[in-house]
């Protein structure tokens, strides 16, 4: 049936949306990329009343999730849902009928599966439609067909599970994937299954339900059980890391989900289903931290020293609070006002790969990332020599900061859409290092601010900002000492919080937060492995790119208008 160049067309058939109850003749056309049929759009003008405008609608074969016989869509329909009595009509009328479901772009990137029903004047002809569509699903191998999940029931506002349940197994149950469920009992569950229990043979990918937290745990899991399986020491800052083969698909049910967002542009459990079921395939660069030459964790969103680490520290006695104790240990962190004293020395990353302060996006099939997947194997001697810390390429500032942070990724996310670093990339080798030196309350207010709005959050006397391959950070105590006698408090004089100058407060040390997680040491070497995961995720496509796929193109193919039903 299917040759080298598969058309079906002219196998006219009866077309009707789910709504409508009218049915119209129309032409549906299969080829290898797509299957198109006539829609009439109706519009309503006072002088002319209603009227029609005929319009080809088009869904590329990737984008179909199911085709199927409507009459065993409705029979499972009765089981989950009220059944619609418009589709009972027509298939009484017309008994002969499949569905296709697909995936409709519904606006700020979200998608949604949407169902279109054909009714086909034979069985055979129905059967053939089934046949030839199924048979060309088959072919994109990349789409997953068993998948293991695993939901954290405690995170975010704990609607993992019902999320799980209610919005993504039944897109998978559509799609034909099959799937084993963990939802976890406890903190690291999920990654100590997947380090040594797990078959992963079994399995074409793996579905994290949770926020940043969980997804870490997937991470960690999954990138130490392929070392271990390679037989890769993880504990060399320099040993060469194994990719991961199986992807990853995270579907959001957590407190800031960045790493779902600022891959697939929203946060939308039925959107990242639908992504999964494609079969997207997202490479991503995750850093590996070590201490003193020991492992300590790998992070794919963000490191942050001062700010953010003490910001969490905090939450992390708040969590009762659900998503809405960032908030609160953000206003206190705010008004705390530490700030803290260290070296941070840094390997700049190749010019190539642009700066952060350029206004490249990192969008679905970003040049950056795919020119630095063509090269990622070339790694010479030269460059290594390069890499070793102590090298001429390597660079120290030591001052005193109120942030430092490593972006990855953009880290976009709800509370600040264009994140972090707007310009970091998923899968470039390199992170976005930021450093906020001491400033007063109201400059570091303006900078923070500026991740919400679109002015330049980078543009401040004290931020400076560097795209690296590679840093460490060490914390300075001693010259925390020499600052304490620079600035005595009198007695007598006014309390420092009236005070012009900054504030200086003597805590030794922040924390690192490490995508959520809070790192034991503050000494740290970081080194980013270039695209050593996959996600199951595209990137943020661009507005153009979304409104070309919304409004579908009509008129691709000249057909048949000779109607005889
Ligand atoms: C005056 C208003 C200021 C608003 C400033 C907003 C800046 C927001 C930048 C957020 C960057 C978040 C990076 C993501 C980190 C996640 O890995 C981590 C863990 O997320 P999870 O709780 O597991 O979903 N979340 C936090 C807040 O540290
Ligand atoms: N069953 C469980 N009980 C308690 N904690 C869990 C469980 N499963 C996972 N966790 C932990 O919960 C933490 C937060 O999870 P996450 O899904 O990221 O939510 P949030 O975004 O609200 O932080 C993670 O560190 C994860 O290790
Ligand atoms: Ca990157």
């Amino acid at each position: 049936m299917i040759g080298s160049d598969v058309r079906m067309e002219n196998y006219r058939v009866l077309l009707a949306d789910r709504m409508s109850l009218r049915i119209r003749p129309a032409d549906v056309v299969l080829t290898r990329n797509a299957i198109m049929w006539m829609e009439v759009e109706k519009s309503w003008k006072p002088s002319a009343g209603v009227s029609g405008t005929a319009c080809w609608r088009t869904v590329q074969v990737c984008e179909i999730v199911a085709v199927r016989r409507t009459e065993d869509e409705a029979q499972e329909n009765t089981q989950t849902q009220k059944p619609n009595w418009r589709s009972k009509q027509h298939l009484l009328q017309y008994p002969y009928s499949f569905t296709v479901s697909y995936v409709k772009r519904s606006g700020q990137h979200q998608w949604r599966c949407s169902d279109v029903t054909f009714y086909c004047a034979d069985c055979e002809l129905c059967d053939l439609w089934i046949q030839v569509t199924n048979e060309q699903l088959a072919l994109l191998a990349n789409r997953p067909k068993s998948l293991l999940v695993y939901i954290n029931p405690y995170g975010g506002k704990r609607q993992g599970k019902y999320i799980y349940e209610q919005k993504v197994a039944p897109v998978f149950r559509r799609a034909g994937i099959s799937t084993d469920v963990i939802v976890t009992e406890r903190a690291n569950h999920a990654r100590d299954h997947l380090k040594t229990e797990a078959n992963l043979d079994k399995y074409d990918g793996v579905v994290c339900v949770g926020g940043d937290g969980m997804f870490s745990e997937i991470l960690h899991g999954l990138v130490s059980r392929t070392q271990s399986d390679h037989k890769v020491d993880q504990d060399q800052p320099d040993a060469e890391l194994v990719p991961c083969s199986l992807r990853i698909g995270i579907i959001p049910a957590g407190s800031t989900d960045c790493i779902c967002f600022a891959t697939t542009g929203t946060i939308d459990p039925v959107t990242s289903a639908l992504h999964i079921v494609v079969g997207d395939s997202q490479p991503m660069d995750v850093c590996s931290v070590h201490h003193n030459n020991g492992f300590l964790r790998y992070c794919v969103s963000m490191l942050g020293y001062g700010f953010y680490g003490d910001m969490l520290t905090d939450s992390e006695t708040k969590r009762w609070l659900g998503p809405a104790r960032y908030d609160l240990s953000g206003i206190k962190t705010f008004l705390n006002h530490n700030y803290y004293e260290g070296t941070v020395s840094f390997l700049p990353a190749e010019e190539n790969l642009g700066s952060p302060r350029d206004k490249l996006l990192c969008r679905s099939g970003c040049l950056v990332c795919q020119h630095k997947s063509a090269i990622k194997d070339k790694h010479s001697e030269t460059s290594e020599e390069r890499e070793k810390p102590g090298s001429d390429s390597w660079r120290a500032i030591c001052g005193k900061f109120i942030a430092i942070n490593a972006a990855n990724i953009s880290c976009a996310c709800p509370r600040s859409p264009k994140g972090l670093s707007p310009s970091a990339h998923l899968a470039d080798g390199s992170t976005d290092l930021i450093l906020v030196r001491e400033c007063s309350r109201l400059d570091f207010f303006k900078h923070l601010l500026r991740h919400t709005n679109k002015e330049d959050q980078f543009d401040h006397s004290f931020v400076e900002v560097h795209r690296v391959r590679k840093f460490r950070f060490q914390p300075n105590h001693d010259s925390m000492v020499i600052l304490e006698q620079d600035e005595p408090h009198k007695e007598g004089g006014p309390p420092p919080l009236y005070s012009s100058q900054p504030i200086p407060q003597f805590n030794a040390d922040s924390n690192w937060n490490c995508d959520g997680e809070i790192l034991p040491h503050t000494a740290i070497q970081v080194s980013v492995q270039c695209q050593l995961i996959r996600l199951f995720a595209r990137g943020i496509e661009e507005q153009q790119q979304q409104q070309a796929l919304l409004e579908e193109p009509c008129t691709l193919l000249a057909f048949n208008q000779n109607t005889d039903y």
